[in-house]
């Protein structure tokens, strides 16, 4: 057995949980005597390097940082930075899925007066990104410099929306580790139309799998597919696993948290949807959305009021192209079928009741 004792960094990193007590050395070599004197271990020493290289060796899941919210612990607080602040972080996360109508919501909460969302990133426009994959390495200050400083604590709120976060395996403990009393808001639509409105994303963002393949072809893609087809089916179709995703998310988070939005609710009837945001998030003051928001009939969605004309989202928000192949939904009302059994399942022990869409396509497909 090996044990990593590392006297270095007990005794110039922890001096302090002896109270700053220097007895401590003289504890630790009576420990280290001891353990001479009554084991049969093996004491050798090493490099700090070495010994970081040896424990994760050991520990290979400890590799990977958990970044906590050091304001919630005093003891954290009091040994961090005095120039750091812990007010720089999101209030409320809207986590995807993508192609859901996050982006319709995202613009639309932020007209609030006390909202504030997070700053734009360089790569991902108005996503941050971070709790899903690479950027999380990049550590907490990277993650707090999107978020301006609060000027009003007791009113304002601070957001961020990144879609891909509700799919994303990691996401849900790595916002709960930092955010535990964040609340969560997570669009769901027709898992169906979801995946096809990927499709249609890549195809128009020159995706040449999406190009050389029909929606068909992809959603229907064997296992012996190539890897680029496999991975496009993948994108269309696990996203839409929506009770698998949920109940991943509710691991970590209650309920009272997390706000699920029907998605065909929020294009067709948008400041309906926003008052019961607003409630959820206990925004001050009330905020009429009804008069801030104007049908578009060119665009055929919902836009902002802005100067006295509508203000929609641009060209790749609510794209035009051709409707869904009879195939291709016979497929995926099959595929979908168990996945939204449970969902419902999900949906009704949270004391929500079924979206239209579910509702439909459980009766129609019984
Ligand atoms: N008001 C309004 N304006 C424009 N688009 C709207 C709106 N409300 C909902 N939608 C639907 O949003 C779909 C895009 O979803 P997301 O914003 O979540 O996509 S993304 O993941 O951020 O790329 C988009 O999907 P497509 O129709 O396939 O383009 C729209 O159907």
């Amino acid at each position: 057995m090996t044990i990593i004792l590392n006297p270095i960094s007990i005794f110039m990193t922890h001096l302090s949980n002896y109270g700053n007590d220097r007895l401590g050395l003289y504890t630790f070599e009576l420990l280290v005597d001891f353990l001479r004197r009554w084991t049969n271990l093996r004491l050798s020493t090493s490099t700090p390097l070495e010994l970081g290289q040896k424990y994760f060796q050991l520990f290979p899941n400890d590799r990977e940082a958990i970044w906590q919210n050091p304001c919630i612990d005093k003891r954290h607080q009091e040994i961090w930075s005095k120039e750091k602040t812990c007010d720089r972080l999101p209030n409320f996360l809207i986590i995807g899925p993508q192609k859901t109508g996050t982006t319709a919501l995202y613009m639309f909460i932020k007209m609030h007066p006390s909202v504030v969302s997070s700053l734009p990133s360089a790569t991902a426009y108005e996503e941050v990104q971070f709790f899903n994959g690479a950027n999380y390495q990049r550590g907490l200050d990277w993650y707090m410099e999107f978020f301006p400083p609060q000027l009003n604590h007791s009113t304002q709120v601070l957001f961020e929306k990144s879609a891909c976060y509700f799919a994303a395996e990691p996401a849900a403990w790595r916002a709960y580790a930092l955010l535990p009393h964040a609340k969560l808001i997570t669009v769901l639509i027709n898992p169906a139309d979801r995946a096809y409105s990927w499709y249609q994303h890549q195809r128009a963002h020159h995706d040449t799998t999406a190009f050389n393949h029909t929606f068909f072809e992809v959603v229907s893609a064997g296992p012996t597919a190539s890897l680029t087809l496999r991975s496009l089916q993948n994108h269309c179709l696990q996203p839409g696993w929506y009770a698998y995703h949920l109940e991943r998310w509710l691991h970590h988070f209650p309920p009272a948290q997390l706000l699920i939005v029907d998605g065909h609710q929020l294009r067709a009837n948008p400041a309906e949807v926003l008052d019961v945001i607003q409630s959820f998030l206990e925004l001050k003051p009330y905020f009429n959305y009804t008069k801030a928001l104007t049908f578009d009939p060119e665009k055929g969605f919902w836009c902002q009021v802005e100067g006295g004309k509508s203000q929609c989202l641009g060209s790749g928000k609510g794209r035009m192209y051709p409707e869904m192949d009879r195939e291709s939904r016979k497929f995926l009302a099959g595929y979908y079928y168990e996945h939204n059994i449970r969902l419902s399942k999900t949906l009704t022990r949270l004391g929500y009741s079924l979206p239209a869409w579910l509702h439909d396509h459980l009766t129609r497909n019984r």
